[in-house]
């Protein structure tokens, strides 16, 4: 494995069940990056609402909450782990309550600030360089990031993804509670409500659209590596690649 000799910054937004997670945490550990799920942050201030006792609806007090929470996610592609407060929440805050309100927490403007806000601070200190994923990281943290891609799915093959995802974990996956028929309107339904505050249906001027509707995980993963190995190049050695 290359050893990148300046940093590098990777952004990958995409809807659910395009990828994202399994593509840029598979992509952080060939190219020697840092890893984060900027949905798992979201989930995490969610999990905190509900736990306080919170309407997530209720912008104000939302804000305050979002100020005032620790959340310590783990940006080692090997390790999957948050916690809140305290609290390990890692497979909390995919469960069903979670995963019903998080678009409505996601859509307030006080919560979105302060999470970029340390989304990009992470990025930043991470001493490789780090890839992020989510829904506004091409657009919004990070703009600026050496390889900017939407990663994109047509709605069947990202509800089937969906579905083996349920069945294999036997349950305990985020939609687990769902019916096979239901996991396609939660996936769908989750879209929508998403792209009421986020942009991530169409690539903005200088993003890489890969439409991952016909390959395989493991094509996706060279396909984004690939981008991510000619930027460390570039990074190391400008001009050169
Ligand atoms: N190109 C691919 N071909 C087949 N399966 C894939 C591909 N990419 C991802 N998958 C599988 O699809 C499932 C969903 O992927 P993943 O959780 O990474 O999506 P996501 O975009 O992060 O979703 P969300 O935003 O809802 O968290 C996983 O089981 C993953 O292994
Ligand atoms: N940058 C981001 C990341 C996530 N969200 C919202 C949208 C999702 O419904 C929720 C959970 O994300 P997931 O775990 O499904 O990737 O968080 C967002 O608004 N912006």
């Amino acid at each position: 494995m290359p050893v990148p000799s300046r940093r590098v910054l990777v952004a990958v937004d995409g809807p659910s069940g395009s990828g994202k997670s399994s593509v840029s945490r598979e992509v952080a550990r060939r190219a020697g990056l840092s890893y984060l799920d900027t949905g798992a942050m979201y989930r995490a201030v969610c999990w905190a609402a509900l736990r306080d006792g919170i309407d997530v609806e209720d912008a104000e007090t939302l804000g305050a909450l979002v100020r005032a929470v620790h959340v310590d996610i783990s940006t080692d592609p090997d390790v999957e782990r948050v916690v809140v407060d305290g609290v390990e929440v890692t497979t909390a805050i995919r469960g069903a309550a979670v995963t019903a309100g998080v678009s409505a927490v996601a859509s307030h403007p006080a919560v979105r600030a302060e999470l970029r806000s340390r989304q990009r601070t992470t990025m930043d200190a991470a001493p490789t360089g780090c890839i992020a994923e989510g829904r506004d990281i091409t657009t919004v943290v990070a703009p600026d990031a050496h390889v900017r891609v939407l990663l994109t799915a047509d709605p069947a093959a990202r509800v089937d993804r969906r579905a083996r995802q349920v069945e294999q974990s036997g349950g305990a996956a985020e939609a687990g509670s769902l019916a096979a028929g239901d996991v396609s309107t939660a996936v769908l339904d989750r879209d929508a409500a998403d792209s009421r505050v986020t942009s991530f249906v169409t690539a903005a001027d200088g993003v890489l659209e890969l439409d991952s509707s016909h390959l395989d995980l493991e094509q996706t993963v060279q396909a984004v590596l690939d981008l991510v190995l000619a930027a460390q190049a570039e990074a190391a050695a400008p001009g050169d690649a």
